[in-house]
């Protein structure tokens, strides 16, 4: 990969904008030596923190620390620094100021990352990665994306693209030197490399959706008749008002989505309308939504009044991926509510007794879903799209329809999962071909 040449010059405000204790800028390109140079009078040591008095115009802006990070050994790759600032918005309207009148540019979005990664500084997947860790709101996402920074994942499509490589070369081979003398079953072990390949493709695309959603959220619905009291459980669980709670049955309309962390799990848990045949338009559109809810989620928490019959509807939904509540446990006579094939879990949204059961029944049905066997992971569609691409090229592999055919179809499925990582260059066959038979020596 090329070192960017003739690059603006970045900077960006790398902590959390507002006030705050201490605030980062990072600069990157060219002028970013020049610029310290400029603000502080001299350039530091490399990699050093030194105390220094940006000034511009013959004003000091702040008191506080710069380090260096001479190109290439930087982040970005190019040269970099970094002003620690006190947090405040004048300062960094100041500092802002101060760079672009010395040549430089605010940032893009992802712009010091993308720059890393056209210098060879970061693939694809790490680069993901820190985008995935910066939003990690619970244990597993923060797992998650530590595992994928750490290059699980480049290094699991790297070694795929290894063995594809390896099939390739082994398929080169013969057709390149089909006149000589090739060790026997040469075809046969490129096929065995693409069969294996192929099955472990099919195993992590299978597994590929969980890890996605636990990057995105496990989505759970709350389904059930109106009044059931959906709304009264929701606010229950998170813990604040967030849904409005009446004795008007089809108070709830829209979809109303909370985001949980369940025991270190990422859970999306959305209250709905009241199913029933409904008597007036907007009602009618949101048991539609509802529907559309029910049909999406992971699984689904059906709600029940226990002091009624179950009502058809909901009774519909039932599946196993639902669990089933027993709401106002707080009424005579909820005892005897009882549904064919499922155990309701007795709770009252009102006072919080069978809380804690649900919510530990619902940790359980999440992590023995959700739980994780092939790590590092496909945790993005993006990835799941090109080992799809690669599986359909290897499935199209026929060494009997012509070896030139099924060689084609191995380059594209190492294409593909160059993607992945952003490594698209396959080129390095004839190496194999040489160093691994000597063929033609
Ligand atoms: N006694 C008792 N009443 C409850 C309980 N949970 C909810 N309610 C009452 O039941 C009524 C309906 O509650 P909601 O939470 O609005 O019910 P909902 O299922 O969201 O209703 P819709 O949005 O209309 O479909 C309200 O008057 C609540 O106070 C409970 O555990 N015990
Ligand atoms: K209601
Ligand atoms: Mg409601």
């Amino acid at each position: 990969m090329t070192q960017t040449i003739f690059a603006p010059t970045i900077f960006a405000l790398a902590s959390a904008p507002g006030r705050g204790g201490v605030a980062v800028f990072r600069l990157s390109g060219p002028l970013a030596g020049p610029a310290l140079a400029r603000l502080t009078g001299s350039l530091p040591p490399a990699r050093k923190a030194v105390r220094v008095r940006p000034t511009h115009g013959g004003e000091v802006i702040d008191d506080g620390l710069a380090l260096w990070f001479p190109g290439p050994a930087s982040f970005t790759g190019e040269d970099v620094c970094e002003l620690h600032l006190h947090g405040g918005r004048a300062v960094a309207a100041a500092l802002a100021q101060a760079l672009v009148e010395l040549g430089l540019r605010p940032a893009e979005p992802g712009e010091f990352s993308k720059r890393a990664f056209l210098n060879g500084k970061l693939d694809l997947t790490r680069a993901e990665a820190i985008a995935d860790l910066v939003d990690a709101e619970t244990a597993a996402q923060r797992r998650q994306a530590l595992l994928q920074l750490d290059g699980g994942l480049d290094r699991l499509a790297e070694g795929w693209r290894a063995d594809l490589i390896r099939a390739l070369a082994l398929l080169e081979a013969c057709i390149d030197f089909s006149d000589e003398d090739l060790p026997d079953g040469v075809t046969e072990q490129a096929a065995q490399v693409v069969a294996q390949l192929a099955a472990e493709l099919r195993g992590h695309l299978a597994e590929g959706v969980r890890h996605e959603r636990l990057r995105d959220g496990i989505h759970v619905a709350i389904l059930g008749a109106p009044n059931a009291g959906k709304s009264s459980l929701l606010n229950r669980i998170a813990g604040r008002e967030v849904a409005i709670v009446s004795a008007t049955a089809g108070t709830t309309r829209d979809v109303i989505e909370v985001h949980l962390d369940l025991a270190g799990w990422p859970v999306v848990l959305a209250d709905t309308a009241g199913l029933r045949e409904a008597a007036e338009d907007i009602e009618a559109e949101g048991i539609r939504r509802a529907l559309v809810k029910a049909e999406a989620a992971d699984l689904k928490l059906l709600v029940f009044d226990a002091g009624r019959p179950a009502d058809a509807a909901t009774l519909a939904l039932l599946g196993e991926d639902s669990l089933v509540v027993a709401n106002k446990a707080d009424q005579p006579g909820s005892e005897s509510f009882s549904i064919d094939g499922a155990a309701p879990i007795m709770l009252s949204a009102r006072t919080g007794t069978g809380l804690d059961e649900l919510l530990e029944r619902l940790t359980g049905e999440v992590a023995s879903r959700f739980a994780l066997t092939q790590a590092p992971a496909l945790t993005r569609a993006r990835h799941r799209a090109a080992a799809t691409e690669a599986l359909g090229a290897l499935d199209r592999f026929d060494p009997g329809l012509g070896l030139e055919l099924a060689a084609e179809e191995v380059r594209a499925a190492a294409g593909a999962i160059g993607r992945i990582s952003g490594r698209v260059d396959v080129e390095d066959v004839l190496d194999v071909v040489f160093g691994e038979f000597c063929i033609g020596k």
